[in-house]
């Protein structure tokens, strides 16, 4: 534990920019960076002012507004044959709106002789005239050594006399750049180390930046922090250009928790880090990953039998941090690598608190495995299961009944020539004594029979119509069967209060399969809603 303080530099709305696919605008900016500033980030390199209208804005009259982050740009050095005082893109570096400017500058001979092709001399000059100029506009510069270790590995005087001609012109921070990402972690320490023992720029100037080409950003960022340096910059989610850079909502818990580092994320803060990763793939409108470290959903679910009784005895058995730390929740999935403790444990969860020794609960395990096997994959369908559990131990009331629905499909052109598909469903539904019958268009099967349902159903139970469905899946279990495979869906559905359950239904036919997922999603709702089923 060394209490030593870390530097945290957030390049999302930069580099995180550069990721195909993303295309952030001003109002999304805006909102990242508060996200950043609240959870307690350093800087915030906001863009590239100059570069297109959205960093314009950004850097001008949008603005954003933090409480303690340095809000920084971001540009080049100075174009070859211009003084930094005649240098538009540095002017737009300097008029921006910011506290601060990084500069990205070329450390690699290669790249001086074939992307600037310019005298090796010539590029310590631009270096050197950009950070002082930088420092003079702005008050705080930094120097971007774009592929240092590339350009260390092949002549390390050469990329050692650029950071030193930054470090010496005053930049704030000299930042080495993997910017290929190929540098593995044993390289970096090795690079930083002679770096910081060999020429002269001690830790606390020193930055580091990865790229994850090799999967290994966050790990060559630890690494770097080892040889001394003491700030990183890296990306929400690893967002970046290629592969992405180093992971903060990774590398802030484990410089924090696993290495004892002080950032300026207060140790209350680290809570927010799964808000704040789950904010942005939502603004982006990305699938978070559930399989990402700390704050994934899945970074503290517990499936294994053997994983689950040990748990519910003691969390740390199988969890290296307690999962509330940063913001995050256990979970426990049943599915057939479950034993009776991941039963008990989900039982617990929906308020069923039933005795270990209760006969219902072996059978309950069975009927899990049996039904696992034939495709009713429960782990990623929460709600399916409660249903079953409770139907098992006779606790959900007969809301309705689905007697017969009749699906059709019709494919024309119009009397325009245009193609039309259409849908159209017909259902007869049993609730109490009554039998409904109710006929609906879609823009496909599964949403007319969705319509239809709702149509027989809502007079009755108008909290359905709060209940939307938010994903759709289809998964082929038998991969080899082709078309007459066994699909199975799996249905997400969003109460009004944002609240999200799953559903499944498995058959030979897809519509059959998705209609079972529908009816445990309305089911559902009605249940936990505790609404009395009609007679
Ligand atoms: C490693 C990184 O990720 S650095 C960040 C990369 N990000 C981006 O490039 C996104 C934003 N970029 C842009 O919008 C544009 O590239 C701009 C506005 C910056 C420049 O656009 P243009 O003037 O049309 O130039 P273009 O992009 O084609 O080429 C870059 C020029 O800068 C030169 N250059 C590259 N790095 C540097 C540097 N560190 N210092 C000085 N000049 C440089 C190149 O040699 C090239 O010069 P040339 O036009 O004489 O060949
Ligand atoms: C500056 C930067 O993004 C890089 O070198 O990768």
């Amino acid at each position: 534990m060394t209490g030593e303080r870390i530097y945290l530099y957030d390049t999302t709305l930069r580099d995180g920019a550069q990721t195909q696919d993303v295309d952030f605008s001003v109002a999304d900016k805006i909102a990242i960076a508060q996200d950043l500033d609240r959870l307690g980030i350093d800087y915030i390199e906001g863009g590239w002012p100059g570069a297109n209208p959205t960093d314009d804005r950004f850097f001008g009259s949008d603005a954003p507004t933090l409480a303690r982050a340095t809000f920084t740009a971001f540009g080049m050095t100075r174009r070859p044959g211009r003084s930094a005082a005649n240098d538009p893109g540095l002017a737009g570096l300097f008029n921006a709106r910011c506290s601060a400017v990084c500069m990205v500058g070329k450390t690699w001979d290669f790249h001086v002789d074939v992307a600037l092709a310019i005298p090796r001399e010539e590029n310590l000059e631009l270096i050197r005239d950009s950070v002082a100029a930088a420092k003079a506009a702005k008050g705080e510069a930094l120097f971007d050594a774009e592929h240092f270790f590339d350009g260390y590995k092949r002549n390390p005087g050469y990329a050692a006399s650029c950071v030193r001609a930054a470090y010496e012109a005053g930049a704030r921070w000299v930042v080495l750049c993997d910017t290929n990402g190929g540098t593995l972690p044993h390289e970096i320490e090795e690079i930083v180390h002679a770096v910081v023992h060999e020429h002269g720029i001690p830790g606390d100037r020193l930055g580091i930046h990865c790229h994850n080409d090799t999967e290994n950003a966050v790990a060559n960022s630890l690494a770097a922090v080892r040889a001394g340096a003491r700030m990183i910059q890296g990306t929400l989610n690893g967002l970046g250009e290629r592969c992405g850079n180093a992971n903060l909502v990774a590398l802030i818990p484990t410089l924090m928790l696993k290495m004892g580092f002080r950032t300026g994320v207060r140790a209350e803060d680290l809570g927010l880090l799964t808000e704040v990763s789950r904010a942005l793939d939502e603004r982006l409108n990305r699938a978070p990953n559930r399989h990402a470290a700390y704050v994934g959903a899945s970074a503290f679910a517990h499936k294994g039998g053997l994983h689950v009784s040990a748990v519910e005895k003691d969390p740390a058995c199988y969890e290296h941090i307690a999962p509330e730390t940063v913001g995050n929740r256990r979970q426990i999935v049943v599915s057939d690598q479950a034993g009776r403790s991941n039963i008990l444990a989900r039982l617990r969860e929906m308020g069923l608190d039933i005795d270990p020794a209760d006969a219902r609960l072996p059978r309950l395990v069975d009927l899990v495995k049996q039904r696992d096997t034939a495709g009713y994959a429960y782990d990623t369908a929460e709600a399916s299961f409660e249903l079953l559990a409770r139907r098992e131990l006779g606790k959900v009331p007969a809301f309705f009944e689905l007697k017969r629905f009749h699906v059709t499909d019709e494919r024309r052109y119009n009397a325009k020539g245009e193609l039309v598909v259409e849908s159209e469903a017909v259902v007869r539904v049993k609730i109490g004594d009554q039998v409904r019958h109710e006929v609906a268009d879609g823009n496909g099967p599964v949403h007319a029979l969705d319509q239809a349902m709702r149509k027989a159903l809502e007079s009755t139970y108008p909290l359905i119509r709060g209940v939307k469905l938010v994903d759709y899946r289809v998964r082929i279990l038998a991969a080899t069967a082709g078309t007459a495979a066994m699909p199975r869906v799996l249905i997400r559905s969003r109460n009004g209060d944002g609240s999200e359950w799953s559903t499944l239904g498995v058959s030979t036919n897809i519509i059959e399969a998705s209609t079972e997922a529908l009816v445990d999603s309305y089911t559902f709702k009605l249940l936990r809603d505790g609404v009395a089923p009609r007679g």
